[in-house]
């Protein structure tokens, strides 16, 4: 069957606790972090087998990112969101991940504060350019 619609993966509201923020007193504290991760990937194959295998393990998700999390101990949200795409992407077979890293307790006067972020695998960019025309002057001849 041809695939033309973009099916997506996604985890809500992962709850990790790590070592985050630029100041002194944050570097020596835990915090709570509340992720949202959304992964452009291709379901059709789990979807006609029923097989974990086939599929793009959300549990998998959960476990690396929030390990990831811990062992970076990023200083800023902005940071830890590149990396986590970064991993992400190198990691699973998706297309294209958009991810928040929210904390929760940060300020006082707001709900949550935080990051989102939209990033593309190099191998789908790459084929998006290989289908264009390298030299626009060279198909006219
Ligand atoms: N854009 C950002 N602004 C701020 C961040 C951040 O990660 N990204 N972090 C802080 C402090 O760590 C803050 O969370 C302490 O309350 C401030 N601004």
């Amino acid at each position: 069957m041809l695939h033309t619609e973009s099916d997506v993966v996604f985890v809500k509201g992962l709850k990790v606790e790590a070592v985050i923020g630029v100041y002194e007193w944050e570097r020596a504290i835990t915090q709570p972090l509340l992720i949202d991760i959304a992964l452009e990937t291709d379901i059709s194959k789990a979807a006609a087998s029923d097989a974990v295998n086939d599929a793009l393990n959300y549990k998998a998700v959960c476990d690396d990112v929030s390990a990831w999390c811990k062992e970076i101990k990023a200083e800023l949200l902005e940071h830890l969101a590149g990396q986590i795409a970064d991993g992400l992407l190198a990691n699973y077979a998706c297309q294209k991940v958009t991810l928040s890293v929210a904390k929760p307790t940060a300020i006082q006067q707001a709900d949550v504060v935080g990051v989102q972020i939209t990033r593309h695998a190099k191998a789908a960019e790459k084929k998006i350019t290989d289908n264009e025309p390298v030299d626009s002057k060279s198909t006219d001849a």
